[in-house]
């Protein structure tokens, strides 16, 4: 049930992908395409094998059949110094941040500039993970503080300034705003934007989150039956007759994210008006 037309320029490729765990099949025959530029959503039921599927891409995870290519590189079949090569160029969020909690904000950042370029000086690296703890919208003063020190926001914001350690073309984000209060998450949803504006990311993102999907993603990808039942725009989603999606956007919590992003646009217009009548 594949929506939108599919594009050539594609940083992710999946093909009939299996994963099988003793008698539990999580995935089967699942194909999937990321564009480059794009943030694509990614959801499914608890379980359905959103967190299967990204370690599958990133070569943490062997899958039982099926192709998968990053920057056109076949991981499942990769030398180990083509992987090192594609590694550089990708980031990633874990769940829940996964910060080192014996470094600091600063010493997390520079765990990736320290493990691919080990010959940068000290200096060097406390000048970028400087830089990018102030990319990420945290106090100039984070550095030096422990993860315990930090909100769940900034401990977001702190994994996020490691995943760009790299200056990345691509990010992993596996449910961003999970745990986050809802200013606290439209926050970071801004940030996701903003740094995908300003560092021209493609963007694969876990989330259950409805507001985020309907405030920052291009596509959203549906993740069940063992598969990708579907990849479209929000709009185009709700156009498909699949019990799920249509339980998924149209329930309660759909509706008010729907409404939510209505009410902001009609904002918006009202406060372009209001520029273009000075
Ligand atoms: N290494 C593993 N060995 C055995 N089973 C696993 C392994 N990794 C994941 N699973 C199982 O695969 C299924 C999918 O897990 P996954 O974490 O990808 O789900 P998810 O869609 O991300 O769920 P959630 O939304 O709850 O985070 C789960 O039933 C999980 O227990």
């Amino acid at each position: 049930m594949a929506v939108s037309d599919p594009q050539s320029d594609n940083i992710i490729e999946v093909h009939g992908l299996s994963n099988v765990f003793g008698e539990q099949v999580i995935h089967e025959g699942l194909d999937l395409e990321v564009r480059r530029g794009e943030i694509l959503g990614v959801v499914g039921g608890s379980g359905t094998g959103k967190s299967v599927l990204m370690r599958s891409i990133i070569g943490l995870q062997t899958p039982d059949a099926g192709d998968v290519r990053v920057f056109d590189v076949p991981v499942r079949s990769a030398k180990e110094a083509q992987m090192q090569a594609i590694r550089k160029r990708w980031g990633i969020l874990f769940q829940g941040a996964a910060l080192f909690s014996t470094l600091t904000v600063a010493e997390n950042v520079q765990v990736p500039l320290r493990e691919f370029y080990p010959r940068l000086s000290d200096r060097m690296l406390d000048e970028i993970a400087a830089y990018k703890i102030v990319m990420v919208g945290l106090p100039g003063d984070a550095g030096p503080k422990y993860p315990a020190e930090l909100s769940g926001g900034m401990k977001k914001r702190a994994g996020i300034a490691r995943a760009l350690a790299l200056d990345p073309e691509l990010l992993f984000l596996d449910e961003p705003t999970a745990g986050l209060d809802p200013i606290g998450a439209a926050a970071f949803d801004q940030l996701i934007l903003d740094l995908r504006e300003r560092l021209g990311l493609t963007v694969f993102l876990i989330t259950h989150d409805l507001d985020t999907l309907h405030a920052i993603c291009d596509r959203v990808a549906v993740l069940a039956d063992r598969k990708v039942v579907a990849v479209g725009t929000i709009p185009e989603l709700l156009a498909l007759d699949h019990a799920w999606i249509q339980e998924y956007f149209r329930g309660p919590r759909g509706r008010a994210a729907e409404e939510a992003v209505e009410a902001e646009e009609a904002r918006n217009e009202l406060a372009a008006q209001g520029s273009a009548d000075d």
